[in-house]
């Protein structure tokens, strides 16, 4: 099979440089193209250089269009507009589109699914092989331990701009299908003041943030006199742009469709 020829967007944040090295160092890809948004200081600079590693000769770029004929795929991990509007355009063309972006809402998850019947999508939270194990194991936890009270917490480096993280959503999403319940009415985002006893059935969220935290996730089942935690902890960020080139490859040999990270590892 040919290389399939990747654009990384958002070629200028922390996992755009995690993905042009992943991309650069698999088998099977080749970076096509970087772009970033317009305007932002990664335009211009060289991919590679500006990945920490060696020159690569594609230059960053805010033309996107230009950067996505010839191309076969997009790995895109930036801000929710710009990645519905990518899907859009990956729609129109008949692209592979991985979108790791969190903090997506509701409407732009239904644009995401109207885009997907012209190119195939590949959206998670999180694309680690350990969160998406992880996400079947709470389902099955949850599922099993029916009386038990749920809670998961995260933290992520202070830079990070959404709340609850996109794995924390993906972890809450996987229990409340163990429950046979909606996360949307069973989950409990921000307790402050007297908040009164907990409710029963419900899914909580806290969040930390600081530092350079990668990313680490504990989904607790809190029963009488006893306490199970599950406990991701991310070390680097090649966990997600790895799992993001392998669902590039995997799509490839899929019809046009919405996808998620289960899919890509037969889970
Ligand atoms: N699903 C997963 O496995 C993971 C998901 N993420 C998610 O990925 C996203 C990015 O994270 P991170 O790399 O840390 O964030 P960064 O802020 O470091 O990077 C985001 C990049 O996208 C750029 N960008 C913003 N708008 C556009 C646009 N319209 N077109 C092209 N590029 C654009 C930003 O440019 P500028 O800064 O100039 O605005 C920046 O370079 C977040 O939503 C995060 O939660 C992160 C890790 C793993
Ligand atoms: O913004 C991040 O950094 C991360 N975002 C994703 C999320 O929202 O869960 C995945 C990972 O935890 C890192």
């Amino acid at each position: 099979m040919a290389e399939l020829r990747v654009v990384v967007a958002g070629a200028g944040g922390r996992m755009g440089a995690a993905n042009i090295r992943a991309v650069t160092s698999l088998a099977g890809l080749t970076l096509h193209a970087a772009i970033d948004r317009a305007g932002a200081p990664a335009v211009g600079r060289d991919a590679g250089l500006y990945a920490g590693i060696e020159p690569l000769g594609v230059e960053i770029s805010e033309d996107i269009e230009a950067a996505l004929d010839g191309a076969d795929a997009i790995i895109d991990f930036t801000a929710p507009a710009a990645s519905v509007a990518l899907a859009q355009k990956a729609g129109a063309r008949g692209l592979i589109h991985v979108i790791g972006t969190t903090g997506l809402g509701e409407a732009d998850d239904v644009a995401i699914a109207a885009a997907a019947s012209g190119a195939r999508i590949v959206k998670s939270g999180n694309f680690s092989m350990g969160v998406t194990v992880l996400a079947n194991l709470v389902r099955k936890a949850a599922e099993a331990l029916a009386e038990y009270d749920i809670e998961i917490l995260e933290m992520h480096h202070s830079r990070k701009v959404d709340a609850p993280s996109g794995t924390a959503l993906l972890l809450g999403q996987a229990a409340a299908e163990g429950r046979d319940i909606s996360l949307r009415d069973h989950s409990v985002r921000v307790r402050d003041g007297h908040t009164g006893p907990r409710e029963k059935g419900t899914i909580g969220f806290a969040t930390l943030r600081g530092g350079t935290v990668v990313g680490e996730h504990s989904v607790i089942f809190a029963g009488p006199s006893e306490r199970i935690e599950m406990i991701h902890r991310a070390e680097d960020r090649a966990i997600f742009a790895h799992g993001a080139a392998r669902a590039a490859l995997w799509a490839q040999s899929q019809p046009n469709g919405l996808y998620a990270m289960t899919d890509v590892l037969g889970l």
